[in-house]
């Protein structure tokens, strides 16, 4: 698992670093890894590294000041270095000096046409973590004028450094090299998009970190968790997904999901619903039924997708929630919920439940989301005592003790209809194993986004193709578990 922390805990970790070595030392350390990055930029944009130009937009404060030091580390390595000073009479001393005594040039914004557009890669170094909003006019010409690729120093500018929230002029960077540990800015919504390769540098700070404000999954973690059967396993013990889900009218959802949960590795899957014929001629292994109340024993269930919003939706959800059995809510079974609240009178307590509303979805169940996606799940996650994941280009899962998780998605690909069944099963498959439901939303995100981008091979993709890459997607994640 790979954390996540804000900008609040960075700060206090750094204070407490800062106590403890020379002035100066963490900003050459964290400039060192932007000459670095920035090295290996220009090897591959421009072909070498001595002879090239960089141009560095130098804002007012030590994001400034990191992006000056690299320019003196890049000097070194003969690189043409200009500074564009956004805020001459705030530019950070020390690093200005460093430059200068290494033989880069310096102008003010107003003079930077040249510098900008004879640039090989320029250096964003116009405000880091203590940025608010977008890009201020003068910062947003200069960086309108950039063709060159850009390395942002710790995030790109213009962007929200803790819900990643773009609302106006920000740097769009090829690649962004951050110090110590991701924060928001790197992961969350735009912000992700804006940030690039992301790039972490190790200058001291991470040793002095709490408990992560939010963690990424990466394949090894999601190989491991993933059940394998073992030999003392059989279908029962390996967990019987129940899918309440799709109507006769519209079947598809119900042969996603079911399809979903078969090949996501649940030992039997119980179909409950009026798609039963369409569910059975594609998933001959499924054992499919008209109705819950007949559909035998299951360790989870998966509800919502296609059901309908109407009364036999409403008496199919409150039949699943009362069954004692953690549940998947998605689709219809959110609407539902939020039209009338008193279904969750049905729940144990003690049942896990985990919704995966879509945005418009939450903005039903839970009031519009705002700016700060991160907070807004959170809340739900407690109010409703459920896991709760927001699907996104960033899929954020909030358990209700706080704790959060966030999926990055490779590509677009498998935003498509009937995406979203695929996920709701793959999570029914873990959640009857008997896995961690927050955990289980985890690894059913990451997963689904695998089995997406396979399938996709850079073209677009129908739900169906999804459901067909899980297994390369498992085998992915499972080699990755093997050699670490
Ligand atoms: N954490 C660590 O361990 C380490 C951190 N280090 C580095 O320090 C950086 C944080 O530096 P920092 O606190 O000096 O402020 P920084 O982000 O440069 O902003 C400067 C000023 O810009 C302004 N401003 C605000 N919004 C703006 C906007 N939208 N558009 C334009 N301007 C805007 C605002 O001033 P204002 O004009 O509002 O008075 C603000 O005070 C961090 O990101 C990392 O690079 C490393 O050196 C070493 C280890
Ligand atoms: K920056």
């Amino acid at each position: 698992m790979r954390g996540v922390w804000t900008t609040e805990a960075v700060r206090a970790a750094e204070q407490r670093l800062m106590a403890t070595v020379p002035e100066g030392t963490l900003m050459r350390r964290a400039a060192f890894g932007v000459a670095g990055q920035a090295a290996r930029l220009l090897t591959e944009h421009a072909g070498g590294v001595s002879g090239r130009r960089v141009a560095l937009l130098v804002g007012a404060g030590s994001n400034g000041g990191d992006a000056l030091w690299a320019g003196a580390f890049l000097r070194r390595r003969g690189v043409g270095v200009t500074a564009v000073l956004l805020n001459p009479e705030r530019t950070h001393a020390e690093g200005l000096a460093a430059l200068r005594r290494a033989g880069g040039r310096v102008v003010e914004a107003g003079s930077a046409g040249a510098a900008l557009t004879a640039a090989d890669l320029v250096v964003d170094g116009i405000v880091g973590l203590s940025g608010k909003g977008p890009l201020r006019p003068g910062a947003a010409e200069l960086v309108a004028a950039v063709t060159a690729p850009v390395l942002a120093v710790d995030m790109p500018s213009g962007v929200d450094p803790d819900t990643g929230a773009v609302d106006g002029p920000a740097v769009r960077a090829a690649a962004t090299v951050t110090f110590g540990c991701r924060k928001p800015v790197h992961v969350l919504g735009a912000g992700a998009v804006h940030s690039g390769t992301v790039h972490v540098v190790e200058i001291g700070v991470e040793r002095e970190l709490p408990e992560p404000d939010m963690v990424l999954l990466d394949a090894a973690d999601v190989g491991a968790a993933w059940p394998v059967p073992g030999a003392e396993d059989n279908k029962y013990r390996r967990g019987v997904t129940g899918v309440a889900a799709g109507s006769a009218t519209y079947p598809g959802a119900a042969v996603l999901a079911s399809g979903a949960a078969v090949q996501g590795g649940t030992g039997m899957v119980r179909y409950a619903g009026t798609a039963a014929d369409a569910v059975r001629a594609r998933w001959p292994e499924v054992v499919a039924t008209g109705s819950v109340t007949d559909a035998g024993r299951v360790q989870a269930w998966v509800v919502g997708p296609g059901v309908g919003t109407g009364g036999a939706g409403h008496d199919v959800l409150e039949h699943v929630l009362s069954a004692g059995v953690p549940v998947c809510a998605d689709a219809d079974a959110i609407t539902l919920l939020a039209r009338d609240p008193d279904l969750w009178d049905a729940r144990d307590p003690d049942t896990p439940v985990v919704l995966t509303p879509h945005e418009g979805e939450f903005a039903r169940l839970a009031g519009e989301i705002g700016p700060d996606r991160v907070a807004a799940v959170r809340r739900a996650a407690e109010r409703f005592r459920s896991i709760v994941l927001l699907k996104g280009h960033t899929t954020v899962i909030a358990h209700p003790d706080g704790r959060v998780l966030v999926n990055l998605a490779r590509s677009a690909w498998p935003a498509t209809a009937g995406s979203g069944d695929v996920l709701s099963g793959l999570i029914g498959s873990l959640l009857a194993a008997g896995v961690d439901p927050w955990l289980a939303a985890g690894c059913a995100a990451y997963v689904h986004d695998l089995a997406g981008d396979l399938a996709a091979e850079g073209a677009p993709i129908g739900a169906s193709a999804m459901v067909e890459a899980v297994p390369d997607a498992l085998r992915t994640v499972r080699a990755a578990t093997v050699t670490g």
